[in-house]
């Protein structure tokens, strides 16, 4: 490519150049068909923009306010794992692209920088997310030091019961790098070793941090005397050894215990699910189908916004994600409803390809085209953006009737 990359699909090229082989699939890669995949982005182009002419956009105001915070565009970092294997800096160098932004950094359990390292890093607002692990004393003392450092809301992750098949990853055998590791987890065995006193198991190959490797052995298929990574996706049997498929609308109440962090529940796809969250007691809704690498066939994001949206009923705001690459997605995201809309891959990429700048520029990238979609719509402040701004297909295909 010549010169500097202009949009997100450039910045993926640059990842792609950047990155071994193995890593660039697992963080582009989808569930099995990848149907999902294409539609979440391919959902966005068939909705077209309606825009008004003549109104005076000499100022844009692309400021919002999520969950009391202030933020300089309706943009948060999606929560995405292991970010040291796009670049050596992980998740301190997205964070403080985050920052330089002004957007909110969502950082992964499954970071590979600690939750104090993040924190201490820089002064972006940051929200951490959860997967709950059968060891519910692990995922409580996450949460605890996250909230301990400063973060302000607990992202409830929900959709993965177990990980969605990704066949990229099996035929890779997709492994992390040793010196890695799950750091974020790492850090919180420290405290609690008693419990893992059986590290006999040293001997399996040490791609994962202690607990990781402990919980993996438990998988081990004791007639072959073979782990199950070695026959397929590491990180799979990584979510099969250590999430508790077992999670249910009950354990809310759990969460609601152990701190006092406003709760956003992500993976909502149908309106049914958002009542129950509401019902629950959740602080906010992100309506995602995991970047679609769970179920394959899911409904891409975008069609089910505006179904969650009015089941909500305003009652609490409502987040976005999944293939947004453009800054007109951002636009239509909001015009359907959403309060803000999170970016997963984008981010990565910008990481891939040229650490905290590369973070910096695609969010800058987004904001400017958000900027530009909303200047030539006719609309200041997000707060003009409305629903008739935009027609999805099936309004199109309706008029044509
Ligand atoms: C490589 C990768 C890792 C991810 N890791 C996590 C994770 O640890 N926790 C989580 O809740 N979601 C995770 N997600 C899902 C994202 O939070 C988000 O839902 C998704 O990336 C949005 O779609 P987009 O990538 O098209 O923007 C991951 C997504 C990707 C691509
Ligand atoms: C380590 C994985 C469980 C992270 C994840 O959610 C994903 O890869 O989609």
């Amino acid at each position: 490519m010549a010169g500097e990359p202009v949009n997100v699909n450039e910045f993926q090229e640059l990842a792609r150049q950047a990155l071994p082989k193995m890593y660039y699939d697992y963080y582009t890669g989808g569930a099995e068909d990848q149907h999902t995949l294409k539609e979440n982005v391919e959902s966005f182009r068939r909705i077209i923009i309606r825009p008004r002419i003549l109104v005076d956009v000499s100022k844009i105001d692309m400021s919002t306010t999520i969950l009391g915070h202030k933020t300089s565009a309706p943009i948060m970092i999606a929560p995405t794992a292991m970010h040291k294997l796009a670049h050596h800096e992980g998740e301190v160098a997205t964070a403080r692209g985050a920052a330089a932004c002004d957007v909110i950094m969502g950082l992964s359990y499954m970071s590979t920088c600690t939750v104090e390292e993040v924190a201490s890093s820089c002064n972006a607002v940051r929200f951490f997310q959860i997967y709950v692990y059968k060891r519910r004393d692990i995922t409580a003392l996450m949460v605890h030091r996250a909230e301990k450092n400063g973060f302000g809301a607990i992202i409830l992750t929900a959709d993965t019961p177990r990980l969605g098949r990704r066949e990229a990853d099996i035929k890779n055998k997709v492994d992390v790098d040793s010196r890695i590791s799950f750091n974020n987890c790492d850090a919180r065995i420290h405290a609690i070793t008693p419990k893992i006193k059986f590290l006999e198991y040293q001997t399996l190959r040490s791609c994962f941090s202690q607990v990781m490797q402990t919980e993996m052995f438990m998988l081990t298929d004791r007639s072959t005397n073979k782990t199950l990574q070695d026959k397929g996706s590491n990180i799979e049997a990584l979510a099969a050894g250590t999430f508790d498929a077992s999670l249910c609308w009950k354990d809310i109440e759990w969460l609601k215990s152990i701190t006092k962090l406003p709760i956003l529940i992500k993976g909502i796809l149908t309106s049914e699910d958002a009542i129950k969250a509401i019902e629950a007691g959740v602080a906010g809704i992100i309506v995602s189908n995991h970047g679609a690498r769970q179920l394959d066939y899911a409904p891409a994001t975008i069609s089910v916004l505006e179904e969650v949206v009015h089941a909500v009923q305003g009652k609490v705001p409502v987040f976005y994600d999944g293939g947004v690459r453009r800054g007109t997605d951002i636009f239509k995201a909001l015009a359907l409803g959403a309060k803000a809309v999170l970016i997963g891959r984008a981010v990565i990429y910008g990481l891939a390809a040229k650490g905290e700048l590369g973070v910096k520029q695609v969010i800058q990238m987004l904001k400017d085209e958000f900027e530009l979609t909303m200047a030539l719509s006719g609309c200041c402040s997000v707060d003009d953006i409305t629903r008739s701004h935009v027609k999805t297909e099936k309004e199109r295909f309706i008029c044509r009737m």
